[in-house]
């Protein structure tokens, strides 16, 4: 057994409220969100996790989130990473825009494509596939080495960057990518094995409560 990954999604920011297409658009959290991100960093306080290094999106939601998992876990100052490989999807063209006002428009089922597909991108915008094309090098070259070395590593990301990861740990088809929706601020703790594949997953919240 080598090291253990934390995956956080952020949590609601400000355009979740208002239910705007976000992407690479940078809103900030919401009061519920701050809570969001606390719960998380409780969850692990609780799981007795002390981490060796954090990474984080150059996004606000997403950074302020790591802050929050970081405080609430006794860990500050902890040496954080913030790079764009792990930003949200580019939401292209329907960045800003109202998801009821885009389903009116372009109809539900289109939307759910655009949304939750794994290979047809929104307009102007990253698929989930191009999403992982700069996730998951970045997730070779900069994070695997230091969980295979034994390390305890926290990822606070997105919806969608992390999809992508999650797809690939899981082994989940396009089929089943398609169904997945992730909950703000609930922690996934991943054990890999030497061979990087995943020796445990623990879920430390209610998966189910994803919007
Ligand atoms: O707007 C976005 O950037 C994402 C995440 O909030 O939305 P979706 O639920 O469509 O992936």
């Amino acid at each position: 057994m080598s090291g253990t990954l934390v995956l956080v999604r952020h949590g609601q920011s400000d355009w979740n409220l208002k239910n705007l297409f976000t992407g690479w658009r940078d809103p900030d959290l919401t009061e519920l969100g701050v809570e969001e991100a606390k719960a998380g960093g409780k969850a692990l306080a609780e799981y007795g996790i002390k981490f060796d290094i954090a990474f984080t999106s150059s996004l606000i939601r997403a950074q302020r989130t790591c802050q929050f998992v970081l405080d609430a876990v006794g860990q500050s100052s902890l040496e954080t990473i913030r790079d764009q490989a792990l930003n949200e999807r580019d939401y292209g063209d329907l960045s800003g825009l109202n998801k009821d006002d885009a389903r009116a428009k372009w109809g539900e089922e289109q939307v759910h494509i655009w949304r939750r597909s794994y290979d047809v991108p929104p307009p102007g915008g990253e698929s989930l596939r191009d999403t992982g094309a700069r996730v998951w090098p970045y997730y070779l070259t900069d994070i695997l080495p230091r969980v295979l070395s034994g390390q305890k590593v926290l990822i606070a990301a997105h919806g969608n960057s992390l999809r992508s990861l999650v797809m690939v740990l899981d082994k989940l088809t396009k089929e089943q990518i398609l169904k997945l929706n992730l909950a703000t601020g609930v922690p996934m703790v991943y054990k890999l094995n030497a061979d990087s594949t995943v020796a445990s997953k623990e879920v430390l919240g209610d998966m189910s409560a994803a919007h």
